[in-house]
């Protein structure tokens, strides 16, 4: 799986560098014997950074280049042999080469990012979204993605981005476009009526129609579709292409919270760290969820590895007044989660504690249940992959070196279902962050239990949600806490 974290991608895009290296090479060489060079090789070598593109790039566009070079008759010379065993590096390195299923969920990001944050499709064709800059799309490649959402019977979408790119190109944004405007009409217009609308499908080509009198393909679309809603008995239901109405209350408060219409005075809480660990991924054990839940990539740290974290997990303890020490048996934390969240990732609402036992890792056989969270932010955003509570209506946005602190479990033991919570997509940026869950056991003075749901806590009761906010430059332990509803402690 190569889409789901910056990481990897950022791994394609520097190996993508040497067979670039090698193509400039074979074309060079090329060029000295005085042979043709393939315009489409010429043309190829250009880059561009975004998943969408850089994976179109390598499931199909380096594909064509090696079906050209290395074709199965022609003579391998010098510079094709170089080109190829280049081939056979990169592909090893990266350990398999990536899958059409890459590109594809680089496509459903695109869907699942517009969704969620609404930007302004017609800037997004032309590479912008909000203020940021990305790769423009080409028509080929709107076509490409709505044939994807129409794939996965995504029709809303397909047409929306058709009809769109239909409305840039009669404004004349794409003006080097090898697809005009009749014939997308046509591609729409077909679309509509596999959905059985076929008098949008007339409607749509009701203006190219009259334009173009001699266009015999075009009139034979149109007679057919004028046809077919002629003989259709009953109105076409027009509406069918809003967009899904059938999100509950929850994932409406979701995806609000993603696009930050509900504010939180938790927003204004910050802590800085003094260090963050970003290149750890590839220094250690790996795993990777491509689930439909959770789009990461995740590692796992045990503290003895690195005497930061020892600190680090001190820290907690101080700051929480809970019992974390990590033990190999009866351990009262778990090891140090990491998960990078490319374009798009994602987590969809979960709450943290397990419930079943199979899934508790060996240290925690006998630790109870996760009772507490800290989630340390690691990076930056540039746009979107805040936290959210959707049942609370809360979000934390995210900053880095800031750390949010929540209870899991009631007193009582049972989960806290107000602490659903939920990684927004990241539309902008590579999210970094870490969990430290805090087990039950061990636990008991420090925030004893009770029979009811909502025995009163002694401490800490306000802060069943906490962002915390570590003053810059305090000496190791000694931090301070500053609540976000006004509170001060020190410690
Ligand atoms: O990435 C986030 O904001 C949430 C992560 C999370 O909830 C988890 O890892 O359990
Ligand atoms: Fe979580």
């Amino acid at each position: 799986d190569f889409y789901s974290s910056i990481a990897t991608l950022t791994q394609l895009s520097q190996n993508e560098l040497k067979l670039v290296s090698a193509l400039r090479r074979f074309i060079v060489a090329q060029e000295k014997e005085e042979e043709d060079v393939e315009d489409y090789l010429r043309q190829f070598l250009r880059t561009t950074e975004d998943a969408f593109h850089l994976l179109r790039r390598w499931v199909e566009d380096w594909q064509k280049c090696f079906d050209i070079v290395v074709c199965p008759d022609c003579d391998m010379n010098g510079p094709k042999i170089d080109f190829n065993l280049t081939r056979g590096i990169v592909e090893k390195r990266l350990g398999g080469w990536p899958q059409k299923s890459d590109l594809d969920a680089a496509v459903s990001a695109i869907f699942r990012l517009w969704n969620f944050y609404q930007f302004d499709l017609h800037e997004f064709l032309h590479g912008k979204i909000f203020e940021f800059e990305t790769a423009p799309f080409t028509p080929a490649d709107v076509i490409y993605i709505a044939n994807k959402a129409e794939e996965t019977n995504n029709m809303y979408n397909s047409i929306q981005f058709l009809e769109t790119l239909l409305d840039e190109l009669k404004k004349g944004k794409f003006p080097n476009s090898h697809v005009n405007s009749t014939t997308l009409s046509r591609i729409i217009a077909a679309a509509y009526n596999r959905y059985d609308m076929p008098g949008k499908s007339v409607e749509i080509l009701k203006e190219c129609a009259k334009a173009e009198p001699g266009n015999k393909r075009l009139h034979n679309d149109f007679d057919y579709f004028k046809t077919r809603a002629a003989s259709k008995s009953k109105l076409e239901n027009v509406t069918a292409f809003d967009k899904a109405d059938t999100e509950d209350n929850m994932t409406r408060d979701y995806e609000n919270l993603c696009r930050g219409s509900l504010k939180s005075p938790k927003e204004l809480s910050r802590l800085f760290l003094r260090k963050s660990y970003p290149d750890l991924l590839t220094t250690t054990k790996q795993g990777m969820i491509g689930s439909e839940d959770r789009i990461s990539h995740t590692a796992w740290l045990r503290d003895q590895e690195y005497s930061e974290l020892e600190r680090l997990t001190l820290r907690i303890k101080l700051i929480t007044g809970l019992e974390t020490e990590f033990k190999k048996r009866y351990s009262n934390t778990e090891e140090y989660q990491i998960l990078n969240y490319g374009v798009g990732g994602m987590y969809k609402p979960h709450v943290d504690p397990l419930s079943e036992l199979s899934m508790f890792p060996a240290e925690c056989k006998g630790s109870g249940d996760r009772i507490a969270t800290v989630m340390f932010y690691l990076s930056h955003v540039m746009y979107g992959g805040a936290t959210v509570f959707p049942n609370l209506k809360t979000r934390i946005p995210v900053q880095k070196g800031s750390a949010a602190f929540w209870y899991n479990l009631e007193l009582n033991g049972e989960i806290d279902q107000r602490m659903l919570h939920a990684g927004c997509p990241v539309l902008v940026g590579s999210k970094w962050v870490s969990n430290k869950w805090i087990r039950e056991n061990g636990q008991m003075f420090k925030r004893p239990c009770g029979l009811k749901k909502k025995s009163k806590e002694k401490r800490l009761e306000r802060t069943f949600l906490d962002c915390w906010t570590f003053q810059p430059f305090v000496h190791s332990c000694a931090l301070r806490l500053n609540f976000a509803d006004g509170g001060f402690d020190v410690y």
